[in-house]
């Protein structure tokens, strides 16, 4: 079947009874990831799916998963892998939403929630499981079959953001949630992602085995650019010194200023100093990064999902599937050092079929790394024109005063420390420090110095 025929989600070989919750949802047709591999995925093949941002492969595997239980429905039959808590909880929703109307039990597995609760809940069977693979991991580290032996007759697979689930970040924690699933002739396994990489290309030249079809290969051919048609890609090209002038220049302009955006860094660090710096400024924002705790990642994603803030600062924790329709701009203060992380970051705006803009900072130092990304989406980026070097200066003393105030706020507050206690205790543990007091001293000495320095600055 060519994907550009006019199908329909029975076409596709969905039931009724999940085309009037699609329909519910407003979802009347299927995207061109679904038409082509759908159809697939229920006729038993392993398959990798390569679309872009914003193009449906969520319900791509979630829609063929529903519709094999729905004939067989066993507990636990699906397990999906994503590789942050946002993820997890997003994808754990959206089988929430498809799976309502034929009671779908399911349960989330991730980091920073009670994980006695999720090995009862897991213990149960539910029919879906999402998990992150560090959280999944530890309760299968930590618990017996009683918890954990309904992961061994899941029927499906699913990877979610596979090329980087496939990183080594992940590679011991999938090791330990791969040896209590079933062996991959005994399931299905899903790969999607919008980057597909060479490496997971190769998986299909590996032979199938058992009497399992051959992993099925879907990927968008028809154009090379790796980003929607519909997201415009703008720069700007700056002094360093003067980018969070700019930044502020940028989210004032008329044209940006009710605009829903997401301003990406590359650091914690800088993403709090961001949006500490912005709310000094009155922007209403609130921000994302693997240093918060996870009810204040919870509770400020949802402000932003809300409108209640209209900027989300954040690290690339948020560049990967979220699904925020609402986002209209988005603004790379640092650049991405990888041009895959540039595809996702702008990949946040522009879905499905909507319009979206993405601007990126350029310093004298970013050169190479824009035409390493250029390169690798396929297309240029050209010039911000609404920018004004005269509007830029004229706010340069306020924004280098609320820069500082943020600075000297964090200091106050200690922000960081906890990830520099946690490094504390790795290194004691691995014996290559002394005592935390030892640290913790010179740290601190260190720290004296430089905040005295600051004070003096602010003085003068
Ligand atoms: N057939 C469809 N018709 C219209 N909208 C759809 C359809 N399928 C999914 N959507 C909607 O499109 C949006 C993007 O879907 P989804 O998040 O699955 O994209 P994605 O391809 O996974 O993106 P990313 O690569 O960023 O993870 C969601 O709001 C989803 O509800």
């Amino acid at each position: 079947m060519s994907v550009n025929q006019d199908v329909s989600f029975a076409d596709l070989g969905v039931s009724p009874w999940l085309i009037d919750t699609l329909q519910a949802l407003a979802i009347y047709k299927p995207t061109d990831v679904q038409k082509g591999v759908i159809p697939q995925i229920l006729k038993g093949h392993d398959c990798i799916g390569g679309a872009k941002t914003g193009s449906g492969k969520t319900a791509a595997f979630a829609l063929p998963i529903l519709e094999s239980w729905s004939r067989d429905p066993l507990g636990i039959y699906a397990v999906v892998l994503t590789p942050t808590r946002e993820l997890a909880i997003q994808i754990d929703e959206q089988f929430a939403a498809l799976g309502s109307n034929m009671n779908l039990k399911h349960t989330l597995i991730v980091g920073g929630m009670d994980m006695v609760a999720q090995a009862i809940a897991l213990s149960r069977r539910p029919h879906v499981v999402v998990a992150t693979p560090g959280r999944l991991a530890d309760l299968i580290r930590s618990n017996g079959p009683e918890t954990t032996a309904g992961l061994q007759k899941v029927k499906f697979l699913v990877m979610d953001e596979a090329d980087r689930l496939l990183s080594s970040t992940f590679a011991d924690d999938l090791n330990d949630c791969f040896s209590i699933l079933p062996p991959s002739e005994n399931r299905q396994t899903l790969l999607f992602t919008a980057t597909v990489t060479d490496a997971i290309r190769q998986l299909k030249e590996k032979p199938t085995k058992g009497n399992k079809p051959p992993l099925w290969l879907y990927e968008v051919e028809s154009d090379k650019i790796s980003v929607p048609s519909t997201l415009q890609q703008n720069y700007v090209f700056v002094a360093s010194h003067v980018r969070e002038a700019y930044l502020v220049h940028l989210l004032s302009i008329p044209e940006n200023a009710e605009k829903s955006a997401i301003i990406f860094v590359n650091r914690t660090h800088t993403a709090e100093l961001i949006y500490s710096m912005l709310r000094l400024l009155e922007f209403r924002s609130t921000e994302l990064h693997s240093e918060m705790a996870q009810r204040e990642r919870i509770n400020s994603l949802g402000r932003f999902r809300a409108e209640a803030a209209r900027i989300l600062v954040a690290t690339d924790v948020a560049s990967r599937g979220l699904d925020i329709p609402s986002v209209q701009l988005i603004i790379n203060f640092d650049l991405p050092r990888d041009p895959d992380d540039y595809i996702h970051r702008v990949g946040r705006t522009a879905r499905a079929g909507r319009a979206g803009q993405a601007i990126s900072v350029v310093t004298e130092h970013d050169v190479e790394l824009v035409h390493a990304i250029e390169d690798r989406v396929g297309s240029m980026m050209t010039e911000y024109e609404h920018a004004s070097e005269n509007k830029v200066l004229e706010r340069m003393k306020e924004v280098t005063d609320a820069k500082r105030q943020a600075s000297l706020e964090m200091v106050d507050r200690g922000f960081g420390e906890r990830r520099q206690k946690q490094k504390e205790k790795r290194l004691i543990a691995s014996g290559r420090l002394g005592t935390g007091d030892d640290f913790r001293n010179k740290k601190r000495k260190s720290k004296g110095l430089k905040s005295n320095q600051k004070m003096k600055n602010k003085e003068n």
